[in-house]
């Protein structure tokens, strides 16, 4: 059979790895399982992919260090155990890590720092940072400071809003089964395996309802959701099972292992789409000839160097509208500075903003990867 020549192409990753895998169905954590893992992240590095580690298993490894025999139910308890368990998981992907010459970077997210803008803007920051200096980050909840109401709560769902936030290729979900089945094969001895499906394909839903396994929270319901949450960025899901040797190197090289969930559009439309869908524009930009030439062209950023005039109330993060001289859209996009910031910056080399603000965010003033060209 074909490879899945998609998948195969994916050049940035987000590897996801539940608790039921991470803890060996609770019996502390999989130290031994942890390291074959880190090698196929390692392998994948090689292959100059960027992987980035969305790992659950806090709350499993401290319940097992502070002695409860079963997960505590009061939330101060909940707490402690993911503070304890935490150490304890970054240090064992840390000491994998350094073995294939990796370093890790730890990074505790909260529903707050993704739905606000300007939180949401630092946190991709940090993390594409990261990737380009080559660092393996490693996500989880903050499960110390969260409360219930605002809780990501199963790790799957942050794996998408990761997906979403580094504009990743693909996800991939390891998990204790070998995919998704049409039914819980838990309860169902004749579930099939679905290979190929699109992430917003109906049935979904109640195919995945079956209930979670004894220390997963989400179960399957969480995973086609976060397919879907991803596929709004445009990126595939693939669901495996975490225990199958070499699984992630195998699925991410396109083999038919496990299940696929594509999106229904590639990455620009869904960002297109995204871009002119949901936001209004909070200012309009003046470009030069140069700069206008220079988007045309595509695959650029746009600089302040290119820019004449600020005009509006934005803040960064904030959708503004690029015109050219005689006043005609020429793109639209998610600016990295104020109004006020902008207008100290026009005409200048980013090499000056540092010491026009005293700080510099970004050196440009519009990602390529936030802007779409009209
Ligand atoms: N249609 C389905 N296909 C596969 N697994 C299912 C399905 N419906 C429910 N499940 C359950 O979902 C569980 C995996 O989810 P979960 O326990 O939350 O694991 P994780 O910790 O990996 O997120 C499986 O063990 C299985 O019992
Ligand atoms: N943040 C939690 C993970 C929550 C959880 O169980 O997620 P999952 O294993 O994806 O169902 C922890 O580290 O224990």
């Amino acid at each position: 059979m074909e490879r899945r020549e998609k998948i195969a192409k994916a050049r940035r990753l987000v590897v996801k790895i539940g608790s039921a895998l991470l803890t060996n169905d609770g019996r502390g954590l999989d130290v031994e399982r942890i390291g074959l893992w880190v090698e196929q992240i390692a392998q994948l590095r090689k292959q100059g992919k960027e992987v980035v580690l969305v790992s659950s298993g806090s709350i499993a490894a401290g319940m097992k260090r502070l002695g409860f025999s079963s997960r505590p139910t009061q939330v101060n308890e909940l707490q402690a155990a993911a503070a304890v368990g935490q150490m304890e998981l970054v240090g064992v992907y840390e000491s994998h890590f350094e073995k294939h010459g990796l370093c890790t970077a730890q990074i505790l997210l909260t529903h707050d720092d993704l739905s606000n803008r300007r939180r949401y803007l630092n946190a991709r920051s940090s993390l594409r940072t990261l990737l380009s200096l080559g660092a393996v980050p490693i996500v989880n909840e903050n499960d110390t400071v969260v409360t219930d109401e605002i809780r990501f709560g199963d790790n799957d769902t942050l794996g998408a809003l990761v997906a979403n936030l580094v504009e990743a290729d693909a996800m991939i979900i390891l998990t204790d089964q070998q995919g998704l089945f049409d039914k819980n094969p838990r309860d169902h001895v004749d579930a099939t395996l679905i290979s190929h499906v699109s992430a917003t394909d109906e049935r979904l839903e109640s195919m995945a309802s079956g209930g979670a396994g004894l220390l997963g929270s989400g179960g399957m319901l969480t995973k086609v959701r976060a397919a879907r949450l991803a596929a709004r960025s445009g990126a595939d899901t693939l669901i495996a099972s975490g225990r199958e040797e070499s699984v992630i190197l195998r699925v991410a090289s396109g083999e038919h292992v496990g299940t696929w969930l594509q999106p229904e559009h590639g990455r620009l439309a869904a960002r297109k789409q995204w871009l002119a869908g949901q936001l209004k524009s909070r200012g309009t930009l003046v470009l030069d000839d140069g700069a206008v030439k220079a988007l045309r062209k595509g695959s650029t950023s746009l600089l302040a160097v290119g820019v004449k005039d600020a005009q509006g109330s934005f803040s960064r993060g904030d959708m503004v509208l690029c015109l050219d001289g005689q006043g005609a859209l020429v793109a639209r996009g998610l600016i990295n500075y104020t109004v006020a910031e902008t207008l100290k910056l026009l005409g200048r080399p980013s090499s000056d903003i540092l010491s026009v603000l005293g700080y510099e965010s970004e050196p440009e003033l519009i990602n390529r990867d936030d802007l779409v060209i009209i």
